[in-house]
């Protein structure tokens, strides 16, 4: 896809074998994909099958063992701390647990204010306006920014953590089952405020979850993962309307027993 915000070719991620002494594990093993601007593209496949491991390699948390990763069409696979930084900034990652995401000890304001300060984004002057304008666009007033994260419901502090990783004006988001740990009527909330941020900003996201009922919701294309392979990919009412795979099809049959 030439015009792909985010491109991964024949992608793999090796991890020793924690069952097997001296053996290797693929955790994703061969996985190609594209993500273009303003999409967000669901990652589903049970537990263990490379979901979160994938979300952190494109993201350079991980170092690959096979393939590329290519960011606005430029190879990032292997460069350098340094050379990675302005990259850096493109993707941010949400994580399922907002409260051990945050640092106990800091208030949302220094949380945010940080990485604004770090990429030089803003001024000390500039940053209270700034991180009123950021709360506010995840839904929460200004006289949140002192508060500590204990002092936060957790759907309050997954807000926070929305507002902090949209602070350097990313491109695209990966968020890591982000609303499997929130009440439903929360995790509604917070699905809107993806969708919303998705169309305004035209931000793409690569979400991860093993709710297929969250992914139908929110994701235009589901890609689903199995033993660290992708098994199919294409738009959501095609995978769930027409699934290849009968593992595809075992696993939204899995969708009737449970409560929409
Ligand atoms: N740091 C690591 N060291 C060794 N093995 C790992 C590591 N991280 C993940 N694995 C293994 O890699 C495989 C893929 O794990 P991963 O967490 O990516 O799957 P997942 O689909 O995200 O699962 P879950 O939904 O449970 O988070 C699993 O077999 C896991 O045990």
């Amino acid at each position: 896809m030439p015009d792909a915000l985010l491109d991964l070719q024949d992608l793999g991620v090796q991890f020793p074998d924690r069952n097997r002494p001296g053996g290797v594990l693929k955790a994703v093993d061969g996985v190609s994909l594209s993500v273009a601007p303003g999409e967000i593209l669901g990652l589903v496949g049970e537990s263990g099958s490379g979901k979160t491991t994938l979300g952190k390699t494109l993201l350079r948390l991980y170092e690959p063992a096979a393939g590329k990763i290519l960011l606005q069409g430029k190879d990032i696979t292997h460069l350098d701390e340094a050379a990675l930084r302005p990259h850096r900034r493109a993707m941010q990652m949400v994580f399922q647990d907002p409260l051990s995401s945050f640092n106990p000890r800091q208030t949302i304001h220094t949380a945010i204010a940080t990485p604004l300060l770090l990429h030089g984004l803003c001024s000390k002057a500039e940053l209270p306006a700034r991180i009123a304008a950021i709360l506010a666009e995840v839904g929460l007033p200004a006289d949140f920014a002192p508060r500590y994260p204990h002092q936060m419901s957790g759907g309050q502090l997954q807000r926070a953590a929305i507002g902090r990783s949209l602070a350097l004006e990313p491109q695209l988001i990966v968020a890591d089952e982000a609303v499997s740990k929130l009440d439903v009527s929360v995790r509604a909330q917070i699905l809107n405020l993806l969708r919303r941020l998705q169309a305004e900003r035209n931000l793409a996201m690569v979400f991860i979850t093993h709710d297929l009922h969250v992914a139908r919701f929110l994701c235009h294309r589901i890609a689903v993962m199995h033993f660290g392979k992708l098994l199919e990919l294409g738009p959501t009412e095609q995978i769930f309307e027409n699934p290849t795979h009968d593992y595809t099809r075992a696993l939204i049959g899995t969708l009737h027993d449970l409560p929409a």
